[in-house]
Formats: structure tokens, sequence, C-alpha cells
């Protein structure tokens, strides 16, 4: 049976999954969840995520999962001879890395990430209302505090976690895509390094398959 990732390919925690099974060369089928009929609330879809969300990812007949950085640190683990190499377990140091900065992007970048592209794409592209400019202010300002601490580090080395293209990096590639089609790019363009990384990382030919399959 293989590997099956069900969501949508406009969802950011969908492309997250994606540009991984894309970097580790992985056959998979995509199975489009409808989300505008709400199909992702339905029985069952609930038996693959019961939080009513997308990604879910079946690995054959004896693995159901979600949550997209679970799956990408699913795939890095038991796919370890495929494609880009994630995981590193003999070297205690990178693994060290490797951890600290999925946890920095998932507890201290995403959280903000995610609203700013809710209010200044999200929430006019789905009619929820309009974008609120205050909001995005404060949220550019926390944002720069954690960009701020990116400079500092990848003045340092080219990619968060060391020299190499890393898990972490890979999990900025959906919101920091949408930051840079939007007006608050203006935070990452006023920080030379976080600025290179951006455009090294949006740059691997993994996240233009996610684009492609997004525009389909
Ligand atoms: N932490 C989850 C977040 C998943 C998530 O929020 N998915 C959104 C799409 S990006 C979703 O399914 N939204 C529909 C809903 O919550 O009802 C992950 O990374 O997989």
């Amino acid at each position: 049976m293989g590997i099956k990732l069900y969501g949508s390919a406009m969802s950011t925690a969908v492309q997250r999954a994606l540009v991984c099974l894309y970097e580790k060369e992985i056959e998979f089928e995509f199975v489009t969840v409808d989300m505008r009929s709400g199909e992702h609330k339905k029985e069952h879809y609930l038996a693959k995520n019961p939080f009513g969300q997308v990604p879910a990812l079946e690995d054959d007949d004896d693995v159901t999962m979600f949550e997209s950085r679970a799956i990408t640190q699913y795939i890095c683990h038991n796919y370890m001879d495929n494609g880009t190499q994630f995981i590193f377990p003999k070297d205690k140091k990178k693994m060290a890395g490797i951890a600290s900065w999925i946890e920095v992007e998932s507890t201290k970048f995403d959280p903000k990430a995610s609203k700013l592209v809710f209010e200044l794409i999200f929430k006019p592209m789905f009619g929820i209302g309009p974008t609120d400019m205050g909001v995005v202010s404060e949220l550019e300002d926390e944002l720069c505090k954690v960009l701020d601490v990116y400079e500092t580090r990848l003045g340092k080395c080219n990619y968060l976690s060391g020299d190499d293209f890393g898990l972490a990096d890979l999990h900025h590639l959906p919101t920091l895509s949408l930051i840079m089609d939007s007006d608050s790019k203006k935070i990452v363009e006023a920080r030379p390094n976080v600025s290179k990384w951006a455009a090294n990382i949006l740059a691997r030919p993994s996240w233009a398959k996610v684009l492609a399959l997004k525009n389909n």
C-alpha cells in the first residue's frame, strides 16, 4: 500500500509534510480531502486524525498518524536512506541542534507567523473579514524579536541547525513563503542573514514541487 498523505495542498501544515516527502524522494499517493464540504470532520477522516484537521498520513496497513511535524520526523527516522539526510543518530551534537531548532520553529516562529498570514492572506481570501493592520503590526513586532535571534544564528552557519539544510529550516517553508508574498516580507528583508537564508531554502526544488501541486 505504501504511503498515503491526506489533505489539501492549500494547507500550510499539509505543505510541510509534502515538502518533506519530496526532499526524501519517497513515492506517495496524495489523497485530497475536500475541506470545503467538511470532509475533514466526517467519521471516516476522524479515524485518521481525531482533531478533524489535515494532514494525516498512512504507511502500509499498520501506521496512521497526524500532526505535520510528527509526520516529517516519522518519515526522516523511518526512511533514513532515502533522499536528503535529516537525522544523524550517531552525531549527538547535530541531533541536539536539530531538536532545539525544530522546537524553536514550532513554539516561537509558527504561532506568530501563522497568525500573521491568517490576518494578511487567509482572512481576505476566505471572506472572514478585512485585515486588521493593528494586529499585523503587533505580530510583526513579535516576529522581529524571533528573527533577531535568527539573524545572529545565521551569521554563524548557513542553516538554523548547522551547516546543512535541516528539518527545522524545512518546517518554516509554508508560512515563510506566504510572508514573502506579502508586505510583511520587509521584516525578513531588513535582516541580511535571514533574507539570504529565506531565499536559499525557498529555492529548493522540493518547495517548487509543493507550489506546483498547490497551484494545480
Ligand atoms: N498542528 C497541526 C495543525 C493542523 C492544522 O491546523 N490544519 C489546518 C489546515 S492548515 C486544518 O485542518 N484546519 C481545519 C480545522 O481546524 O478545522 C499540524 O501541524 O498538522
